[in-house]
């Protein structure tokens, strides 16, 4: 079994965030903090560093987190140039990748990928209805593997992972839990689910 010593987290922050004005979705306002500061929630105490990876505001990411990773390659390559930057970067021999613009990922969601990665590389969330390759724990010795197709053109995530031994790991026990934000309406839908998820755990407050 993988042990919290043994796994890096990073959370990804790097994109363009086109469809909301190019703002920096990471830093977005969301239930009163940094949409990221949710997902660091779920990774911190799990894992023996959190990492953001991040391409702009850096000062900002770096207030929040262990440590900020850039791009290796700059022009917003797409979101396996930052599972690359982090597989580089980590420290340790596995890696839990997580995207920014998720708030209501699972509480135990690292938990659940180390147990249901049994002897695979890449353990990869699926919700019952479709695989989310952002969200996985990944083996930090593909690094160089990635560099050799990030080299010759690769920029898809599950076709990446297909050329290795991967699993999917179920979710869809977790309603809602994977659901993103990309637009201003769709942070007013979540902003909801959130608070009304937080109202349920602890109705008093
Ligand atoms: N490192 C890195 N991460 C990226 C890049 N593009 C997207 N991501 C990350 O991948 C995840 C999914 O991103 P998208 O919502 O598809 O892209 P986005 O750039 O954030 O938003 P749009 O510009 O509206 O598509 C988010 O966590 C992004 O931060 C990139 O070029 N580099």
């Amino acid at each position: 079994m993988i042990t919290q010593g043994e796994l890096s987290g990073m959370i990804l922050a790097g994109g363009q965030g086109r469809r909301m004005g190019g703002r920096d979705k990471g830093l977005e306002p969301f239930a009163g903090r940094p949409l990221v500061a949710h997902v660091i929630e779920r990774l911190e105490g799990r894992v023996a560093e959190v990492m953001i990876n991040a391409n702009r505001h850096l000062d900002a990411y770096r207030a929040l987190a262990d440590r900020v990773v850039i791009d290796a390659e700059d022009g917003f390559q797409g979101p396996l140039m930052g599972i690359y930057s982090g597989l580089r970067a980590a420290t340790t021999p596995w890696l839990v990748v997580a995207p920014c613009d998720s708030p209501a990922l699972p509480d135990d969601l690292v938990a659940r990928l180390v147990a249901g990665i049994g002897g695979a590389d890449i353990a990869v969330a699926h919700d019952g209805e479709r695989l989310h390759p952002v969200v996985a724990l990944l083996r930090t010795a593909l690094a160089d593997d990635l560099a050799a197709a990030l080299a010759a053109g690769e920029r898809k995530i599950d076709r990446w992972y297909a050329r290795h031994g991967w699993c999917e790991v179920d979710f869809s026990d977790c309603p809602e839990a994977f659901a993103n934000l990309n637009t201003d309406d769709e942070k007013r839908r979540l902003e909801q689910v959130v608070s009304h998820r937080a109202h349920k755990e602890s109705p008093t407050s």
